[in-house]
């Protein structure tokens, strides 16, 4: 990293260009005494995949949703597609989006109600024609005039991908993106991620417990551990160090508080 690639520590009223896709410096989020991320810096390449891996509470949402400008840093700063959040987010938030089986859509609204209120507020020109194309990628056309709130899990997680994709954006956030989905829908649903990846030259973080989905999707990993990282490499240099042929051994062993055995 060169130091003009570096958050300045006055940054100017426009979006800094050929940076990095996400940059977090020195992120902390207090929550009371909880310290949901604690002192958590990294860099994202743009067109990468970077999995963000954890045991439950390891502080995976709060970062994604801190990146966003959902939840305010304690302190630290962020960079997103060269735009400092959460001041910045005006300029930079239409370039982005995200995915989250955790945040439900208005229920009583049927699917292409609801992708049609969310094309409109990211402003998507020829919206009736984008919400047939994402209906088609994502095989929503047997619920598209059904309610959300009437679908079944696996069903509101396709939707829900289709809301974070209907701004064709350059940056995805993704929190368990296959979370309810069955193994045959989950696997078609990477094979999507990695096809607009390429299309797009998109980036995207993702948040999962699927290990072989991490393996499969990411050049890298970043594990969280109470709040702060404990390992951040390709997935095949993590299994190395800890001398594991699986992410699934890797992340038992940080959970259990094993170290790393194997290479130095
Ligand atoms: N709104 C909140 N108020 C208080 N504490 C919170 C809040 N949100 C998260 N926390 C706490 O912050 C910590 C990190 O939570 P977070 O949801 O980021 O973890 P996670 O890694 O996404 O976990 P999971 O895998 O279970 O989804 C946890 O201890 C959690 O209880």
């Amino acid at each position: 990293m060169t130091s003009d690639d570096a958050i300045s520590p006055n940054l100017p009223a426009a979006c800094r260009s050929g940076s990095a896709a996400i940059e977090v410096i020195n992120l902390i989020k207090l929550y009371k005494t909880t310290r949901a991320v604690d002192d958590v810096s990294f860099r994202i390449a743009g067109g990468s995949i970077t999995g963000l891996l954890g045991g439950n509470g390891a502080g995976k949402t709060t970062t994604i949703a801190m990146i966003m400008g959902l939840v305010l840093p304690t302190s630290g700063r962020i960079q997103v597609l060269g735009c400092s959040m959460p001041e910045q987010s005006a300029e930079v938030l239409g370039r982005m989006n995200f995915e989250s089986p955790y945040v439900d859509m208005p229920m009583r609204l049927t699917v292409r109600q609801n992708l049609t209120i969310f094309g409109r507020l990211y402003a998507v020109a020829n919206l009736r024609e984008r919400i047939a194309q994402l209906a088609a990628d994502l095989d929503l056309g047997d619920f598209l005039d059904r309610a959300n709130g009437k679908l079944s899990a696996g069903q509101k997680t396709r939707v829900a991908l289709a809301k974070a994709l209907i701004n064709q954006p350059e940056l995805l956030l993704l929190d368990e993106p296959t979370a309810s989905l069955d193994p045959d829908t989950a696997d078609w649903i990477r094979q999507h991620l990695e096809t607009y990846r390429k299309a797009h030259g998109a980036t995207i973080l993702l948040a999962s417990h699927n290990m072989l989905e991490v393996e499969r999707l990411c050049d890298r990993v970043i594990i969280m551990k109470r709040g702060r990282i404990e390992d951040d490499d390709s997935p095949e240099r993590i299994m190395a160090r800890y001398n594991r042929t699986t992410l699934e051994d890797v992340f038992l062993d940080v959970a259990r508080g094993r170290g790393q055995e194997g290479l130095p």
